[in-house]
Order: structure tokens, then sequence, then C-alpha cells
């Protein structure tokens, strides 16, 4: 394959992809191709493909790198072939010693909730997982909070993980620990050791392929999709990854539980659980609805418990 044939090899995967990812096609409009860091022509075909497929810079890269592993692995050039293999992408090969401690696949229905009061009211309508995502810079209010959330899940089966505040959960006794990409970043490599020796859990958020390959390099215990769906809860940096995309992220990283986060309601469970996740994480279709112990006792009956 020489140099002229990557417009074609790129127009080759754009056609026969543009379909799959349509239906959000329209709210993530073709991005710049970002400048090459290798000459493989299957690198360079996918490169300027995905980009035209709005994958921002670092996905249309990350994306770029495993559609050229793949062509290598497989003796040649297939448009037709989207990358999910974790080997392409440097996924495989985990080391066990380095793993975060394991939890289920299924963690059902995961109510994202504000504050201790929250928690303990969606962990005794049955919500089987939850997590306390306090947000304060005021430490007294954080350790009173997250003590507060971790005795308002005893006896009721829930396992609550702590947003954020890594210490905190520890002294408290949580089940587990969420971070996002910014807080992974933020953390030293020691911290990231106690948090690991505490033999807490540890969830991690991811916004496309590049977080993905960065969450899979600390080997947490599952891994957040999102945002599927625009949310009105927060500023996000990425734009909504829509149901396509989540499909093809759950395609690649099945060695880890998922979950997928992000503007999901009631009449989504069922497009996102075809996915394959085996968890949704909700805040407003629980903290906003009029009556929140009749909007879990719905949701609940719309995935399968864990
Ligand atoms: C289950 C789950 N997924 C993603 C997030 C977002 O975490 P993060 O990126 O750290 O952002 P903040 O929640 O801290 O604003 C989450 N909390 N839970
Ligand atoms: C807290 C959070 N994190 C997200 C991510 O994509 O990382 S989306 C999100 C908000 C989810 O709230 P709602 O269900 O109300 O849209
Ligand atoms: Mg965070």
């Amino acid at each position: 394959m020489t140099e002229l044939h990557i417009p074609a090899m790129a127009q080759a995967i754009v056609a026969a992809h543009s379909a799959t990812f349509a239906p959000y096609e329209q709210r993530l409009p073709p991005q710049p191709t970002p400048a090459a860091t290798r000459q493989d022509p299957a690198y360079l075909a996918a490169l300027q493909a995905c980009s035209a497929l709005g994958f921002i810079a670092i996905d249309a890269e990350c994306l770029a790198h495993a559609w050229q592993r793949q062509s290598v692995r497989t003796s040649g050039f297939d448009a037709r072939c989207w990358p999910s293999d974790p080997q392409d992408f440097g996924l495989a090969g985990a080391d066990p010693q380095l793993a975060f401690p394991p939890c289920p696949r299924a963690l059902g229905l995961y109510g994202v909730l504000p504050t201790a009061e929250w928690v303990g009211r969606m962990a005794r309508a049955g919500v089987p997982t939850v997590q306390l995502r306090f947000k304060s810079d005021d430490q007294a209010a954080i350790r009173r909070e997250v003590q507060a959330a971790v005795q308002a899940v005893q006896g009721t089966g829930a396992r609550l993980f702590i947003n954020d505040h890594w210490q905190a959960a520890i002294d408290a006794g949580a089940y587990g620990i969420h971070v996002g990409q910014e807080d992974l970043d933020a953390l030293e490599g020691a911290q990231l050791n106690a948090i690991r020796a505490s033999g807490l859990r540890l969830g991690v958020s991811t916004h496309g392929y590049a977080e993905m390959v960065r969450a899979h390099a600390v080997q947490p215990s599952y891994i957040a999709l999102g945002a599927v769906f625009p949310t009105t809860l927060k500023k996000m940096a990425t734009a909504p990854q829509g149901v396509a995309r989540l499909q093809a992220y759950v395609r690649l990283m099945q060695q880890y539980p998922l979950v997928a986060i992000g503007g999901i309601a009631a009449e989504q469970f069922p497009a996102i659980l075809a996915t394959g996740v085996g968890s949704i994480a909700v805040v407003r279709a629980l903290v906003n609805a009029p009556d929140p112990d009749a909007a879990a006792q719905h949701l609940l009956g719309l995935i399968p418990a864990p």
C-alpha cells in the first residue's frame, strides 16, 4: 500500500462506519486531523478517518495506532473491521500484583448522590451500588459526610463508593473510591499505592479511547464510560459519546466491570443495557425525581439485580 492509497483507505473506513456512529455524528462534527506521529498507511488512513468521524485528537490517535497494529496482526488492512481487540490498544497483559481488588461485573443500578442522607435513603430503597459525591473543600465536613455515608449503608447490603475523597474513604472503611482522570493525574504513586494497599475498590471515569487506555494503566476495579448523553449536572470537557460509541467501548473493555453514566433516564435503560454494561449510574433520575423512592423502584425494575 503506498501513500497514494491513503485517502481511499480513509474513505473506506468512513464509508464502513459512518452509519454506526451516525446517530450522534450530527452532534460530533468532524475534527481536524492531528499531526501524524508515524507514517504507516493504516495508521495515517485511520487518523484521517477517525477524525472525520468526529473523534477528538487523542482518541483518533489511539484508534489509528490500534488500526495499524490490527493490520499487522491480521496481515492486512480491512476498513470494515473497527478495532476492538485489547491487544491492539496495548490493553493486554494485566499485572495481577498491581490490580485493584475486584468488584462484581454487574454493579446494577448505581446511584451517584450528593449527601450521606441521600446515600442512606437510596440504599434503604434497595439501590445496590451508591456513591457519595459530596463536593466541598471543607476537610472536616468531608470527613463527617463520608463517615455518615458509611454508617448510612450499614445493614442495607449496598456497596458504597466515595467520590474524590480517597483518604477519608479509607479511614471510614468505605467499599470503594471513585476518581476521575484529573483526580488520577493528581495522585502521586505513593498515594495510589496507599489506596491499593487499603483493599478498597477503585472506579475510574473515562470519556473515550485515550482515557480508557490511561485508566487501564492503574488496573482499576471498574471503569465508568461517560457521558453517554448530555448532562446538565456538570460541565463536561468532552461531547456526549452516544450509544454507538458506548457499544464500541464495551466490546473493547470486556476485561473490566463497566458502568455507563451521563444523562441516562429510564427510557434509555434498555438501549444502554443492550450494549453489555453491568451497571448504569444516575444522578438526576433519582435526585430530581418527584418521588425518589418510587423512581428507584422503577429503575430497579429495569435493570438486572447484581
Ligand atoms: C460512576 C461515576 N462515573 C463517573 C463519575 C465522574 O467522576 P469525576 O470524573 O471524578 O467527576 P466528579 O464526579 O468528581 O465531578 C462519577 N462520579 N461516578
Ligand atoms: C457526575 C458525572 N460524571 C459523568 C462523566 O461522564 O464522567 S456524567 C455525570 C453526571 C451524571 O448525572 P446525570 O445522571 O444526572 O446526567
Ligand atoms: Mg472526581
